[in-house]
């Protein structure tokens, strides 16, 4: 691992992300996933609850003055003890079998009701200032539903810039050389070595993926997005979901890139890591509701992944992402993510469509 800064900060946010992503694993193969609806009427898991709990356990234990913004809090669970005691169960029982690592990260959480109390640690508002990490504890939680793709996201900020980021990729292939392709992974299969995969970035020293393990960590390997020559060869990703991101306007800033390959569809920032990894090349993210604001902990890994792995990342203005303003990324409409040289190209054809309309 190249030295430099973070290096402590890498390791245990590689080891927190993977204890966290092996218990989501877990909860998808149980019939009861406890599932409630948020007041967005989005879906929240006993996973969700419980990856969060133990990576916040995990950021406590190494670096007990930082901040943290995550996406869940205990509310639900305080209001209803079967399923705190549910969520109790996974998270006393989550461990990774190599004690090296586990006691890396603190070993385990002392008692449901400090697995609460450590859920509503991720409450911080964010900001310019100093020392935030941001979790998505279940990102695409109704990709994880379906036994598509989701990710855990975990990513470190400091004074507002993106200087860690990982992301637990249980559905992925670990190859980095296995083409997207629709419905990849989506048999949500366990064979040994072939899907899970950890992506992880550090400012300056480029990106990196490794085979989720459920011991302690595999070792890394550089990763970069594919150098393309003409942009109508690219393969685009973007949401399942309709109401994320238009895809008639995708569809039509593709036409005028001449791309005539069907976008390939999948939740979650597994689309940043696919084409980080060169699997895929471009991400579009283009608004549908006016009035949405996208959340920190929904890109902020994934920013930095593909950037340290040879992108850019703008909004569709082609204004970087700005995390330093709170919560949410108040100030950017969508994402377009894109290898460095043809970013303006993309970024231009965006304009042209999305200007058109207004
Ligand atoms: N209206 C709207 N527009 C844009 N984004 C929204 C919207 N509503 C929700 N969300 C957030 O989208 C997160 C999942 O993004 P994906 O790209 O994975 O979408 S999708 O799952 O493919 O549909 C999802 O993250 P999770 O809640 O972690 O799953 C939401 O935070
Ligand atoms: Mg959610
Ligand atoms: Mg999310
Ligand atoms: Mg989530």
């Amino acid at each position: 691992m190249a030295t430099g800064g973070y290096d402590k900060e890498l390791n245990a946010a590689l080891l927190a992300v993977q204890r966290a992503t092996l218990l989501t694993k877990s909860v998808f193969h149980q019939n009861a996933k406890g599932t409630l609806s948020k007041s967005d009427a989005s879906p929240v898991t006993i996973g969700d609850f419980g990856a969060q709990a133990l990576i916040i356990s995990a950021l406590q234990h190494n670096f007990p003055s930082d901040e943290i913004v995550a996406e869940e809090e205990a509310k639900d669970l305080r209001e209803n003890s079967q399923l705190r005691d549910t969520v109790w169960e996974l998270v006393r029982d989550a461990k990774l079998s190599n004690a090296t690592a586990e006691q890396t990260l603190g070993g385990a959480v002392g008692s449901a009701d400090s697995m609460l109390d450590i859920i509503d640690k991720g409450d911080s508002k964010g900001g310019a200032k100093g020392r935030i990490w941001t979790i998505d504890p279940i990102d695409g939680t109704k990709g994880f539903l379906r036994g598509g793709q989701y990710a855990v996201c975990l990513a470190l900020l400091v004074d507002g810039e993106v200087k860690v980021g990982v992301l637990g990729c249980p559905n992925l292939p670990v190859s980095d050389s296995e083409p997207l392709k629709e419905g990849i992974g989506t048999d949500a299969s366990d064979e040994e070595g072939k899907f899970g995969v950890l992506f992880s970035a550090v400012e300056g020293q480029g990106a990196q993926s490794r085979p989720l393990s459920k011991e302690g960590l595999s070792e890394g390997k550089k990763i970069g997005m594919k150098p393309i020559s003409n942009i109508s060869e690219a393969t685009f990703c973007e949401s399942v979901e309709a109401g994320h991101s238009s895809q008639g306007d995708a569809a039509a800033i593709a036409q005028k890139l001449g791309i005539t390959k069907p976008s390939v569809r999948m939740d979650s920032q597994a689309k940043y890591g696919s084409i980080a990894r060169g699997a895929g090349d471009l991400y579009l993210r283009l608004p549908v509701r006016k009035d949405y604001v996208e959340k920190i902990w929904d890109h902020a890994a994934g920013d930095l992944i593909v950037r340290e792995a040879g992108g850019q990342v703008t909004d569709v203005n082609g204004n970087r992402l700005d995390f330093s303003l709170g919560r949410t990324l108040k100030n950017n409409k969508g994402v377009i993510a894109a290898p460095k040289d043809v970013h303006g190209q993309v970024i231009q054809a965006v304009k042209e469509v999305l200007g058109a309309k207004q």
